[in-house]
């Protein structure tokens, strides 16, 4: 991009977990195979974000541009949704490899449709899979799983999938790496006197109507995308940062907490917004009743519900459905997501979390409600 104007160093937000959205541009540049050219500093800052202690979920982009790109000598019809599966299908792998090479930890790849993300059970069992990963010290790699995505199951984009996965991991900031260096006004392609936006508190009509679509073949949605995600990141409590991934001393400033680029705010804070959410969600399927024990527990609102607090179920609820949590006496304590059926909590009530495994033959954690998943009655009486 010819236009480039000094924007102002910012202070990224305190962040523990982040996601990381990097484009096809910056992976495929000039619209050729996959290079390390910008890949090569952006793994520099997630190993280095590593060693401080922090954890980064990847979401890659690259794969269509990369099988473009090995099929270059034959003719290809690069417009259909087939054609594009296919290439995604052929990119996919070197897309991965070349994160690995650059990566000493060993490098994840997780696929993910629209419908998996739509589907409550697939949700809680990607969230699983990519809290395990982050557990094991691996680094994730996530892309949409084009190959088995037809039009209406695709996301369409890797923005707003990072979005989804930001909320999915439970992370405190999206980070959007481009190869643009903030949100200007307009396109900057198309209009010079475009200004740079360096920091956004509400995303408003006026600024998502600034947005233009992609500036090239690589890349698929654009300004408009980008501000979508970061539109959904702030409704679930996180901010976004948009920078530009080929200017080495804006990757490395990343590294120090600073941020030259577009700081889009968060609309609330994480826990205000699950609150929010947990409070206004749609009626619970069912009851769990629990002991005294528990109640006193969760008053606190530390800690999860685990199966041996709980006296029994009511209702046909399936895992991840909402469900309320009363005491013995049937008086309200809290609202949650459970990880287990109706069914599966008459089995396990009163029984200590290590015998889950031997009680049902399986196990999904711990937990009949994550505390992450949990809003107590005094929790959401203070939020509006
Ligand atoms: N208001 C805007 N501000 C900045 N960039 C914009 C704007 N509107 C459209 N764009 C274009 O969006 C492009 C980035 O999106 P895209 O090409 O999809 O890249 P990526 O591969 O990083 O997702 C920029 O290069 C720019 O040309
Ligand atoms: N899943 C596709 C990426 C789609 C996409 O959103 O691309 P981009 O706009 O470059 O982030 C691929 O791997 O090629």
């Amino acid at each position: 991009m010819s236009v480039r104007v000094e924007l102002p160093e910012q202070v990224l937000p305190r962040w523990r977990r982040a996601v990381l959205k990097v484009g096809s541009n910056l992976l495929a540049a000039d619209g050729g195979g996959l290079t390390p050219r910008y890949a090569e500093a952006l793994a520099a800052f997630i190993t280095a974000s590593h060693a401080d202690g922090r954890q980064v979920v990847l979401v890659s982009s690259g794969a269509v541009a990369a099988g473009r790109a090995l099929l270059r000598q034959h003719a290809v019809d690069g417009g259909g949704l087939a054609a594009r599966q296919a290439l995604a299908a052929l990119g996919q792998a070197p897309m991965i490899a070349l994160w690995q090479s650059l990566s000493a930890r060993p490098v994840a790849q997780v696929l993910l449709t629209h419908d998996d993300l739509r589907n409550r059970r697939r949700y809680l069992n990607a969230r699983a899979t990519l809290r395990e990963l982050l557990a094991l010290n691996v680094l994730p790699v996530v892309n949409e799983n084009d190959t088995v995505a037809v039009d209406e199951l695709k996301l369409g984009d890797n923005d707003n999938l990072a979005a989804i996965v930001a909320a999915l991991v439970d992370a405190d900031l999206l980070l959007i790496a481009s190869d643009v260096d903030a949100l200007y006004s307009a396109d900057p392609r198309h209009d010079p006197a475009a200004t740079p936006i360096s920091h956004v508190p509400v995303l408003t009509p006026s600024i998502l109507a600034m947005a233009g679509g992609s500036g090239s073949v690589a890349g698929t949605g654009g300004m408009r995308t980008k501000l979508e995600a970061a539109a959904k990141a702030a409704a679930a409590g996180i901010p976004t940062a948009l920078f530009d991934g080929r200017d080495a001393a804006t990757v490395q400033g990343l590294q120090h907490d600073r941020l030259y680029g577009t700081l889009f705010a968060a609309a609330s804070s994480r826990m205000q917004a699950r609150k929010y959410w947990l409070r206004h969600a749609p009626a619970a399927a069912g009851r769990i009743r629990i002991d005294a024990g528990a109640t006193l527990a969760l008053a606190s609102g530390r800690v999860s519900l685990l199966p041996g607090g709980v006296l029994g179920a009511e209702g046909e609820f399936h895992r991840g459905d909402l469900v309320e949590i009363v005491d013995a006496t049937g008086r309200p304590v809290g609202r949650g997501l459970c990880q287990y059926g109706a069914a599966e909590v008459r089995r396990l009530a009163g029984r200590h979390s290590r015998e889950i495994e031997s009680v049902l033959g399986y196990s999904y954690g711990a937990e009949v409600v994550h505390r992450d998943d949990l809003a107590t009655v005094s929790e959401m009486e203070a939020t509006t």
